[in-house]
């Protein structure tokens, strides 16, 4: 279950690789901490024994091979799934932004981008009042960290896979959240795209929030932390 960690309370784990070698004094605050976590999919243990840590203002990445829990390990930080065994600890007031693969867009869906973008401060404005002006100013800081303001007014259906994955994960940017998963945010990227997505994981980070971030290729990620490796899948 999750609870609640007390403000610079903890120790760094070992999965901080480059945590590890920093003293003490110089560790920023953990948002979310895994601990040991085990968690299971129809039936099927995911993942084991998973320890991680994700800091304030720092890049955590998440690596393993298909099948290995990625995924998984995202839901279960975002607390969307309870863990089998171990434990989640979130700092206090944590708000989490999960950004999926783009693949999970309809491909037909009737909104423009700064629609999409909008839609993460939702939960900040409500869902039926009008957007306040700073929170218009968060949208379009948002679209201009992920290099979409001149696109702003196009339908999503109209955009390019890569086009949509960056719209994503402009409304993850709007949330502002302290803590933002990014589920395979560079995959199928041109160089250009990639960029922006760098770019606006900077913005996040210096914003302060802590960013966990599922990839394939460690190389394509401009700024790393710490990164966590999982383990094949055993199918046992
Ligand atoms: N709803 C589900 N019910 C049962 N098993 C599932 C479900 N969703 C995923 N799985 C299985 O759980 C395992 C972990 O899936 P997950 O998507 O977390 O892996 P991943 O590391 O993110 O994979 P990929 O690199 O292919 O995206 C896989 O073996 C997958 O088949």
């Amino acid at each position: 279950m999750s609870s609640a960690i007390p403000p610079r309370s903890l120790n760094g784990q070992s999965a901080a690789a480059s945590g590890a070698e920093r003293g003490a004094a110089d560790e920023k605050a953990p948002v979310v901490r895994a601990a040991g976590v085990s968690a299971s999919l129809g039936g099927h243990t995911v993942l084991r024994d998973i320890d991680l840590t994700a800091r304030a203002g720092e890049v955590t990445a998440i690596v393993g091979p298909n099948g290995s829990g990625k995924s998984t390990l995202l839901t279960v930080l975002a607390g969307l799934l309870k863990p089998q065994a171990g434990h989640v600890e979130r700092a206090d007031h944590v708000g989490v932004a999960l950004v999926p693969q783009r693949s999970s867009l309809p491909d037909q869906l009737p909104i423009t981008v700064e629609e999409l973008a909008s839609m993460g401060r939702w939960r900040r404005a409500g869902l039926w009042r009008p957007l306040s002006r700073n929170d218009r100013a968060i949208v379009t800081e948002a679209l201009d960290a992920v290099g979409l303001a001149d696109l702003r007014k196009r339908s999503v259906g109209s955009l390019s896979g890569g086009q949509r994955q960056r719209a994503l994960l402009a409304q993850g940017v709007a949330q502002r959240a302290e803590l933002l998963l990014l589920d395979e945010p560079m995959t199928a990227l041109d160089a250009g795209s990639r960029t922006a997505v760098n770019d606006a994981i900077g913005f996040a980070t210096e914003a302060g929030a802590a960013v966990v971030i599922v990839t394939h290729d460690l190389n394509e990620l401009s700024t790393i932390d710490s990164v966590v490796e999982l383990a094949p899948p055993s199918h046992a």
